[in-house]
């Protein structure tokens, strides 16, 4: 037996997966006790900046000590039957830590300074440090910009280490490594550091065996130009690849046997491809949950515009990588099902026991294509890829005094199903073919998603098996680490799988979302490529208006 711990935005996953088969046997979750920090640090009232979103590490710690114990008797297994511990985790969620690995916000002196916490993949604060990396990338030619696009994310390592430097200089000065939480609790797990290919390629611009130059970076900050050496270099493990034995007190925290070979680190998304059988060429994975992430190997090197990179051995040790997202998906449902949804739906969801998405969804299914004369841009959480711009906001029109709450449910869905569209169509025109679309990530659950995602994409969708497709991911990568299986490829053929049927597109909604594509392309490009800069311009307002309220400084 192997066993995965996925790390979500909202809760982390512990499964029990048989290593011949992949059957899973036993799963548990844990909710973080935090969540996502937004508002303000535990125990303290004083605001956090507006797009801060940060994390407690000890709810990570939590999961270990709470879903793997439960898995394991939800399993009936025995500890000493396990072979493997595999993890995975959002990414970029990074954190600043001691030379032992200590968080910086676990130090008494630190714990009220919202720097030295780890900041989550979507902490979005960071975009005017983005701004400055891409102007002065573009302008030096760094030859590492092609291989994202054009453009690093504010979401990645060096623009919110950027911010860190530039907002609380004293507490990057004590961060003796600045590192991704997927590295890190593989860290808490065997008590040593390793550092994963895959983040380091998608998020901290490590490419072609070199890190950006000290000359880039002092050119940023004089102070930032060892960033890279002081804080991030070390060796760099391939995926699949065994990072130590479980310690200790990571076995007293899971109950599994101490010594237990535990998998390299790696991304929630990036993991799943295994899970999903898609490790071959052209084979696109989309990992839809919070957020969505779509990975695919491929053996075309392109630069696929507005992608969020480009990693060797990023998937599959050997291959090329790519890897695109959109920063708000389910969030964007349940920021709406959680905020804008009358009492109503909630009381007749409840009495019906489904989730409030799963009426919604029940209520807007019925409805022709374009019925409810809406159209909006799947922007809340800004845009990771074709735009990588997080001063971009949500946009909805076509509201009137009759518009109802299913049918702004089902403009959400379809806006998402646009963004992936939009995403699939820019790695085509690249020359990066596509063959086949695979869904994996918690939206598995929602039939009416996964048929809307069908007909605006018109192709048949596969379907990840597993609801917990990226902890199964893990779980195979562990059974790789721990020698139960030769590599991905053969783990990921015995041990993944998806649903034997495909959700096939209706060929007349296809047709029909044709027509409304075509609105969102125009909607897409007036406010995100240059037609109008009023988004930006509203955000800034935003931002200038907070920062007065709160007696700050003006715009960063
Ligand atoms: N039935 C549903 N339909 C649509 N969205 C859902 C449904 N259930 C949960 N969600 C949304 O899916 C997201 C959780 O996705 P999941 O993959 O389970 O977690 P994570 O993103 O933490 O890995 C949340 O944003 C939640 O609002
Ligand atoms: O960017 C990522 C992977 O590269 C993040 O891990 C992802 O966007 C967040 O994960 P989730 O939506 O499952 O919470």
């Amino acid at each position: 037996m192997v066993v995965g711990v996925d790390f979500g935005t909202l809760s982390g996953r512990a499964v029990v997966v048989r290593v011949r088969d992949g059957a899973e046997l036993g799963s548990a979750d844990s909710v973080y006790r935090h969540g996502v920090i937004t508002a303000h640090l535990p125990g303290s009232a004083d605001p956090l900046e507006p797009e801060t979103a940060l994390q407690h590490p000890g709810d990570y710690r939590e999961v270990l000590r709470t879903a793997v114990p439960e898995a394991l008797r939800a399993a009936g297994v025995a500890p000493e039957r396990v072979v493997g511990v595999g993890t995975d985790f959002t990414a970029c969620t990074v954190l600043p830590v001691t030379a032992d690995g200590t968080p910086l916000c676990e130090l008494p002196d630190l714990a009220r300074r919202p720097h030295a916490w780890p900041k989550l993949w979507r902490h979005h604060a960071a975009q005017p440090e983005a701004d400055e990396i891409n102007a002065l990338a573009a302008e030096r030619g760094e030859k590492w910009l092609a291989r994202y696009g054009g453009k690093i994310s504010s979401e990645w390592e060096f623009a919110k280490a950027l911010q860190v430097l530039r907002d609380d200089p004293g507490v990057y000065e004590r961060a003796d490594r600045w590192i991704e939480a997927a590295d890190w609790i593989v860290w808490q797990l065997c008590g040593h550091e390793t550092r994963n290919v895959a983040t380091a390629g998608y998020k901290g611009i490590h490419q072609d065996g070199a890190w950006p130059s000290a000359d880039f970076l002092a050119a940023l900050d004089p102070r930032f130009a060892s960033f890279a050496e002081d804080k991030l270099a070390h060796p760099l493990s391939q995926l699949g690849d065994r990072a130590g034995g479980l310690t200790a007190r990571a076995a007293a925290w899971t109950g599994l046997p101490e010594g237990v070979p535990v998998a390299v680190g790696n991304i929630d998304a990036h993991v799943t491809a295994a899970t999903a059988q898609t490790t071959g060429n052209g084979r696109m994975l989309a990992i839809m949950g919070t957020s969505t992430c779509h990975v695919m190997n491929s053996d075309v090197l392109a630069e696929v515009p507005g992608m969020c990179g480009l990693a060797h051995g990023g998937i599959t040790p050997g291959a090329w990588g790519y890897e695109a997202g959109q920063s708000g998906v389910g969030d964007v449902f349940a920021w709406f099902a959680d905020s804008y949804v009358p009492p109503a739906y909630h009381d007749e969801a409840r009495e019906r026991g489904l989730s409030v998405h799963d009426l919604l969804s029940e209520r807007a299914a019925g409805a022709a294509v374009g019925e409810h004369g809406l159209l909006a841009l799947d922007w809340h959480s800004g845009n990771r890829s074709v735009l990588v711009d997080h001063d971009l906001s949500g946009v909805l029109v076509g509201l009137t005094l009759a518009t109802r709450p299913e049918e702004v449910y089902r403009a959400l869905v379809e806006a998402t199903a646009f963004g992936t569209r939009t995403i699939v169509e820019a790695f085509a025109d690249a020359g990066v073919p596509v063959h086949d679309l695979t869904i994996g990530g918690g939206m598995v659950r929602n039939p009416f998603v996964l048929q809307v995602y069908a007909d605006v994409l018109d192709r048949p969708l596969r379907v990840v098996a597993s609801e917990h497709s990226c902890a199964v991911g893990a779980a195979i990568h562990a059974a790789v680490a721990a020698g139960a299986h030769p590599d991905i490829h053969a783990a990921s053929a015995a041990m993944g799988g998806v649903r034997r049927e495909t959700v096939d597109p209706d060929p007349a909604r296809a047709a029909a979302y044709d027509g409304l594509f075509a609105l969102y392309t125009e909607l897409h490009d007036h406010f995100g490529r240059g037609g109008s800069r009023s988004l930006h311009r509203l955000r800034a307002l935003r931002n200038a208006a907070l920062a007065a309220a709160s007696g700050g400084e003006g715009e960063r």
